[in-house]
Order: structure tokens, then C-alpha cells, then sequence
């Protein structure tokens, strides 16, 4: 086949005659035969397919096409017939004609020879066109031209909406979805005159009783008249990407202009915005979506600057950023379990090491699984419980919850990311409510692959126990020093926790990164625009429970370690919290969330994050198109 190939490319196109196409044929097919012949996947069916006789007439058919190309025939004479009369006058006027000059007399007065003299005449002066009436002098000023067109409706919506111009009555275009019917048939354009629709004049007709007469005839023909604009908007076709941070129902906004014609979306999904030619109304597309037709959906202005009002599915509550993340009353907390090991702080604190011992192998190999150990993790759960706001350093210009990041942007640009293979790995933040199994899966990703991944050592103002040792357990560190990296915004989270501050810094992140290793943290929902950054690409995986009664089924031997108590078993308050802070997390951040993973049996649930680091390294992702291209300002 390969042979044939390169005969095409090496022969040019003008010298393909009956040795061409039909030669190259003969060798594809003789090609073809060996590979039927080695028994080859799909080989009969081609070379059948080859050998039709109907190819080679059309093959036949083209090469004469060619040479008529080619050798571009010119008319001897331009008017053959007016020759033929000539000279049958001079034949006739003969006195004595030869038997000769009497035979061409009579086939050249042949009907049939007449009539092809006379098509070869009208060949010579290309005289085919239809006949035009000429153009009249004058045209009168108020004279519009008007257009029919006959549009095949099947089915599908006609893809146009229309308006009505109020103090006129007229009924005009307002604008044609990208994709939809009319504006594939190329015929109706925005801010074209409708004069009638299947014969009935619109005029005066309110839009709905247009409509209705549109969709009178929910498949067949539609014939339109209209008066086309003259001068027609250009479209702002652009290619633009962009991920929702909010919910959007045109079916709950009452100033959509068409709600047939919108499109709804939900936060995180990635949106191609196909025309942005209205201020107010933009046309897109959801992906990953093979629908041909876009819809409406409000533009980043329009959005922005109707958040406050109750149109979206999800009403705007400023306060209720991080205080719907608190179900938990501290009162609740304290609350004591006679079948548990009751802990106070010192006991606590002198349990630790001997409780992370047999709960955490921290020591795989010679390697230090950073970032388990429980204070680091009791501070972050008291983020999740506490009433208090948990990013007051932060709020409101980069807080990542729904609420100020809509209020900035309700669109996030986003690009198609792949990384190359000498970059450093995405950072891989893991995030759930407590005790979904966050750590559980880290630890057992680390422990099993301590060459790919390796956690962030935490910083910490505790003193050091006997048997630590700073850089290994944590970073033990002085107040001021921590304050100072506070103020520096070196931390992507930190928070205190009984009188010690805790921390996980930017450096140490950076630090597993530079090894050339997957680094696997764990982080706090208010610590997602920490790590959404140039620097780290972090690739965010949510940690979702189970339905309640699988949660009840894989659970049941499995214990935790709250404030208060050491490895107690999980209750049904446990569950219940679990899925209530889960639903409540999903819905203020799940437009940041990359992956979803449901951590119902522990094994799946590996197996499902370790191909979705797979991915997040090795595949091209949607990501902010800030982090590409760092002077992008959002839509
Ligand atoms: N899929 C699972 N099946 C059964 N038990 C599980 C599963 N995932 C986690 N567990 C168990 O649930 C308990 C809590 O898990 P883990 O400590 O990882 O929670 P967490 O999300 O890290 O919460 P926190 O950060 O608040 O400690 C542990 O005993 C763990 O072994």
C-alpha cells in the first residue's frame, strides 16, 4: 500500500491520465491481495470494495473529465450554423453539382444535423444562463426587496428568537442560536424583517402568536417572508472557555429573553461561550457535549450584576460562606461517650505518639509519612466545626467559597492544560468532611508508593516531644517565626489548635515537588485558593461518603479519634454529620473540585484515586487560564 502512496504524491495531478488513477487502483488492489492473502483485519471487505466495477466507470469517468481539463476544447468557429446556410445557398447556386455536392446538401439540411450545429453554436457562445428581464431604470426609494425562505423543520426547535418593535408592530429577528436550524441553513439573520410566516402576516402579532404559528407545523416546511437587514451585526465569534462558579436556571429567570432558548449549568461546568455579540446574553455550549446548539446563558456582567436577586437556583447568602460549614455545636462535642477512652489534653497529647504508632505506620522504609500526625489533624477539624469565620486574614477578596468568588466572577476562564513530562507534578489536595477516609487513603497511597508520593511536613509551635525531631514529625518552629510567615502569606492553611499554632507551608509543599515527587496533602475547603495556583496547578479531589447504609456497612469496624475520645467506633451521629457537612461542602465548593471520589469500599476507592492522579499528571485537564497565561483577567 505504501508503494501506491507515494505514487500518488509523486505523480502531479495534471499527468494523471490512463495510466493515473486506474494504475494506482491496480496496485492498491494488488496490495490489498497480500493482505488478504496474510488473512489482515478488514482486508476482504476492502478489496472488494476496490474491485467494484462502478468504481472503476466513475475512476474512468474522472480521467476522461481530466483530459477534457486538460486539453480545454476551444470552438473552431463561433457560429457553424450561419456557415451551414451559407453554404447550402453556394451548393444550391451551382449549375452542375456533383452526385457529391448533392449528398452534403442533404445531411447538412438533416434535421438532426441542423439541431447539433445549433448546440454547438450555443456551446461555443456559452450561451446556457436563463434569460434575465433587464433591470428597470428607476426603482422607487421606499421599494424593499423581500426574501422567501423555505426552511425543512424536523423536530428539532427552529433555533431563532424573535421580537416585536413596539411603537411599529414589527416582528424582526432577535437572534439566531449558533448550530440551531436557521442558522445552519445560512437564510434568516438577526435583525431581519419577518412579513409573514407560512403565508400569514405577522405584523401588529404579538411574539407568542408568532410562535405559535411557527410551531403549528412541528415538521415539514416553514416558509418565511422576510426583508433581510441590510447591514448585519458581525458576529463576535470567539473561543472562549470558561468554568461556572454558580448555578443558573432559565427556567427561574423571569429576564431571560427566550427561556426555551437557554441553556442551563451548574457550578463546575466547562462552558464554550460561541458568540458574545450581546452585551447582556451570551450563546454557549457545555461540554463535554456533542448537542450541535448552543443556548443562552447571562454574560459575566449581566451575571455579576444580577447575583444579589433570587433568579439563580441557589439564593446569594454573603454570611453564609462559612457558617453553613458549622453543624456541629461545640456543645455537642463535648458530649461523652461512657464506651469510649476519654482523653483530657495531657493524656491526649501523651497518647499521641504510642496511638500514631499503632494507628499510623509514620515510618515506611526509612521514609516519614509527613502530615499525619493528630494534632495537625485535630486542628483542621476544629476548622471545619468552628463557628467562626476560618479565613479572617483572607475574607472576602480570595475567599474560595462560592459566595465571594461569585460576587468577583460567577465565569473562571479556563484553558486545556497538559503537562509536560520535565514539569514539576501537580500537587494532588485531597478533601472531604471528617472521617470520610481522607487520611486512610493518603497514608495507604504513600505507604504503598513511597517513590511517587510523599505528604508536606507541617510547621508547628508545639514544643517537641522527647522523641521527635524537628523536620521529621513537623517543623518545630518559634511564635514569632510562625506570625512572620503568616504575615507573609507563607502558609496555604494554618489555624491554632489547643494554644499551638499549626501549618502547612508553601516551602515544604514546593520542597516534595522539587524532588521530582507527587506530593499528597489533605486540605480544608478554605484552603482551595491557596493551592488553586500558577505554581502549584493543584488538581482537587473531593472525597465524597456513601450512602448512609453503605457508610453503616463498610464502617462498622472502623474507628476514629474526635477532640475528645481515641479510636472510638464510629455512631450514627458520626454518619449523619458526615453527610450533612458533605452536602454542604459539595454545594458551597464543588466548582473547584476536579474529581469526585464516593469512598465506599477502600480498595475501589485507591484504585479510583490513583488513576485520577494518573490523569491529573498525564492527561489535558481543564484549569484556570490564569495559571497559563498569568495576565488573563477573568471574563
Ligand atoms: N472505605 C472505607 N471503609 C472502611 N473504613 C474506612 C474507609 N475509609 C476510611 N475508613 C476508616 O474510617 C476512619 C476515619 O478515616 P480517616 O481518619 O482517614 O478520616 P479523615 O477523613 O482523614 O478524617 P479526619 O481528617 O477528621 O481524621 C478510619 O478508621 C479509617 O480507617
Amino acid at each position: 500500500m505504501k508503494q501506491a502512496v507515494e505514487a500518488q504524491v509523486l505523480i502531479p495531478h495534471c499527468q494523471l491520465g490512463e495510466a493515473g488513477l486506474r494504475q494506482i487502483l491496480t496496485d492498491v488492489i494488488e496490495e490489498v491481495r497480500k493482505s488478504v492473502s496474510q488473512d489482515l483485519d478488514g482486508a476482504e471487505i476492502l478489496h472488494s470494495l476496490l474491485n467494484a466495477s462502478w468504481l472503476h466507470s466513475l475512476l474512468k469517468v474522472y480521467e476522461c473529465l481530466g483530459q477534457y481539463l486538460r486539453d480545454s476544447p476551444a470552438p473552431f468557429l463561433d457560429f457553424a450554423s450561419g456557415l451551414t446556410f451559407q453554404l447550402l445557398i453556394d451548393i444550391r447556386s451551382l449549375p452542375g453539382s456533383s452526385e457529391e455536392a448533392r449528398e452534403l446538401y442533404r445531411l447538412l439540411r438533416k434535421p438532426h444535423m441542423q439541431a447539433l450545429l445549433f448546440a454547438h453554436d450555443t456551446v461555443a457562445h456559452r450561451d446556457y444562463g436563463p434569460v434575465l428581464p433587464p433591470m428597470p431604470e428607476e426603482l422607487p426609494d421606499d421599494e424593499e426587496a423581500t426574501r422567501t425562505v423555505c426552511l425543512v423543520k424536523n423536530k428539532q426547535p427552529l433555533g431563532a428568537t424573535i421580537k416585536r418593535n413596539e411603537s411599529t408592530g414589527e416582528i424582526f429577528i432577535a437572534r439566531v442560536i449558533h448550530g440551531g436550524l436557521a442558522d445552519r441553513s445560512g437564510l434568516l439573520h438577526t435583525g431581519d424583517r419577518v412579513l409573514e410566516v407560512n403565508g400569514f402576516p405577522v405584523d401588529g402579532m404579538e411574539p407568542e402568536q408568532v410562535i405559535q404559528v411557527v410551531q403549528a407545523r412541528s415538521q415539514g416546511t416553514i416558509i418565511f417572508r422576510v426583508i433581510p437587514m441590510t447591514e448585519r451585526p458581525v458576529h463576535n465569534k470567539t473561543m472562549l472557555y470558561v468554568r461556572a462558579l454558580v448555578d443558573y436556571s432559565p427556567q427561574q429567570d423571569p429576564y431571560i429573553p427566550c427561556a426555551d432558548a437557554g441553556m442551563s449549568f451548574q457550578k463546575g461546568n466547562v462552558l464554550e461561550i460561541v458568540d458574545q455579540t450581546d452585551a447582556l446574553w451570551w450563546q454557549a455550549r457545555k461540554l463535554p457535549d456533542h448537542a450541535a446548539c448552543a443556548g443562552l446563558i447571562p454574560s459575566n456582567n449581566l451575571l455579576k450584576r444580577k447575583q444579589k436577586e433570587l433568579w439563580w437556583s441557589q439564593p446569594y447568602q454573603p454570611q453564609a460562606c462559612f457558617q453553613t460549614l458549622s453543624t456541629v455545636e461545640e456543645e455537642d462535642m463535648m458530649a461523652i461517650d461512657e464506651n469510649c477512652v476519654e482523653a483530657d489534653e495531657e493524656a491526649f497529647e501523651s497518647e499521641e505518639f504510642r496511638d500514631e504508632d499503632d494507628d499510623f505506620s509514620t515510618n515506611t522504609k526509612g521514609i516519614y509519612l509527613a502530615g499525619f500526625r493528630r494534632s495537625m489533624r485535630l486542628f483542621r477539624r476544629r476548622s471545619h466545626n468552628t463557628s467562626q469565620p476560618t479565613c479572617p486574614t483572607r475574607c472576602p477578596s480570595s475567599c474560595p467559597s462560592s459566595c465571594h468568588s461569585a460576587l468577583c466572577s460567577p465565569y473562571e476562564e479556563v484553558v486545556r492544560y497538559q503537562r509536560h513530562t520535565q514539569d514539576t507534578q501537580r500537587l494532588i489536595a485531597l478533601l472531604g468532611p471528617p472521617n470520610v477516609g481522607v487520611n486512610e487513603l493518603r497514608r495507604r497511597l504513600i505507604e504503598t508508593n513511597p517513590d511517587i508520593f510523599q505528604g508536606a511536613l507541617p510547621h508547628t509551635t508545639r514544643a517537641p516531644k522527647e522523641y521527635e525531631e524537628s523536620g521529621r514529625e513537623y517543623v518545630f518552629t518559634s511564635r514569632e517565626i510562625f506570625n512572620n510567615m503568616v504575615q507573609n502569606n507563607r502558609f496555604l492553611e494554618h489555624g491554632e489548635y489547643k494554644g499551638n499554632l499549626y501549618g502547612t507551608s508553601y516551602d515544604s509543599v514546593k520542597e516534595v515537588l522539587k524532588g521530582g515527587k507527587i506530593c499528597l496533602i489533605d486540605i480544608e475547603p478554605n484552603a482551595i485558593h491557596a493551592v488553586r495556583n500558577h505554581e502549584l496547578k493543584a488538581y482537587i479531589i473531593y472525597v465524597k461518603p456513601p450512602p448512609l447504609e453503605r457508610l453503616q456497612e463498610t464502617r462498622q469496624d472502623s474507628c476514629i479519634t474526635t477532640n475528645y475520645y481515641i479510636n472510638r467506633p464510629f455512631k450514627s451521629e458520626d454518619f449523619q454529620e458526615m453527610e450533612e457537612l458533605s452536602e454542604k461542602i459539595e454545594s458551597h465548593f464543588r466548582q473547584f473540585f476536579d474529581h469526585v471520589i464516593v469512598n465506599d469500599k477502600l480498595q475501589d476507592s485507591l484504585d479510583q484515586l490513583m488513576s485520577a492522579v494518573r490523569k491529573a499528571q498525564n492527561q489535558p485537564q481543564w484549569v484556570p487560564a490564569r495559571w497559563i497565561r498569568p495576565t488573563t483577567t477573568e471574563p
